[in-house]
């Protein structure tokens, strides 16, 4: 069993080269731009679906063959096509370049491997099961969604709010603690869930955060109007 260590890469404008254009590719491909990756295709054919992101995202594709030397500027590297000495290539090119490496049917020439997820906003969910079940991980991936909903996206963006502003004031850090803890474990999400602020107004103005009360309209008005 491998002991993997999770971590959050910040992709924006790295580039990130994918080579093949079938099912997987299109999923990671898709990922990849989400996180504002700059996205290259390395590949002879690519799927219907992967053509309109290509052209949607305005995608490089480079519609050939894998060759080495196609990672040279490469921030990291996927790799996901059907053939077994491509992807070992790829590989062996990614490890002479120290670069991260994902070959999407083989764990021993990944090293990095990726989790499905959940992402409300600023709250992303990471699970893997290490590459034991694809399968399972996207299970538990749908029984979080529906327990973590979409009111965790305003419930994160008040909480940075109300995060700052503590943190800003004058108190000690005791009381500041005392206070994120509060916050924290108040059941924010239900109120939001429901548009009931009744109890949340409540403890903005018991903990002296009153100036934030406005804001609670604004961002309730404007989940709604998604
Ligand atoms: C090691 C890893 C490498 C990597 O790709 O990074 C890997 C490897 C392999 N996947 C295979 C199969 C499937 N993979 C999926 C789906 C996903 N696979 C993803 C990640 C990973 N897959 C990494 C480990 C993740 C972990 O930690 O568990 C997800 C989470 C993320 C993503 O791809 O973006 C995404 C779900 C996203 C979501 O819906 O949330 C489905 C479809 C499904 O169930 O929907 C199937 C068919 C069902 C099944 O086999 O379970 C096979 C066999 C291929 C074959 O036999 O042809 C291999 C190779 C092997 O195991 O040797
Ligand atoms: N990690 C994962 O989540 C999963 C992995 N897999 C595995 O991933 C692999 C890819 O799956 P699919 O996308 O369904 O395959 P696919 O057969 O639809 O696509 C393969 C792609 O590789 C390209 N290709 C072939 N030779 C190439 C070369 N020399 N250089 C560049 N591109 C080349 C082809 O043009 C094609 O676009 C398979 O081995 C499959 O078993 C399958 C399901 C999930």
């Amino acid at each position: 069993m491998t002991e993997y260590y999770p971590i959050f890469l910040n992709l924006k404008n790295r580039l990130c080269v994918v080579i093949g254009g079938g099912k997987v590719a299109e999923r990671k491909v898709l990922s990849l731009v989400k996180a504002g990756a700059k996205v290259k295709i390395i590949s002879p054919e690519v799927t219907e679906a992967l053509k309109k992101i290509i052209r949607d995202y305005n995608l490089q594709w480079e519609g050939r063959p894998y060759q080495e030397g196609d990672l040279k500027e490469a921030f990291l590297v996927i790799s996901a096509t059907n053939s077994p000495e491509v992807q070992k290539k790829v590989f062996q090119e990614a490890e002479a370049r120290k670069i991260p490496c994902n070959v999407v049917d083989k764990p021993e020439l990944c090293s990095f491997i990726v989790p499905s997820k959940v992402q409300r906003g600023d709250l992303l969910i990471a699970i893997s099961t290490g590459g034991a079940s694809p399968a399972v991980a996207r299970r538990i991936r749908e029984k979080l969604e529906s327990f973590f909903g979409e009111e965790y996206t305003i419930y994160l963006i008040l909480m940075r709010k109300i995060r700052e502003k503590i943190l800003e004031s004058r108190l000690s850090p005791e009381e500041k603690e005392r206070k994120l803890q509060t916050f924290a474990l108040a059941p924010i999400p239900e109120y939001i869930k429901n548009g009931d602020f009744t109890f949340l107004i409540t403890l903005l103005e018991k903990e002296g955060l009153s100036e934030l009360i406005p804001e609670l309209n604004i961002l309730y008005k404007s989940s709604r109007d998604k």
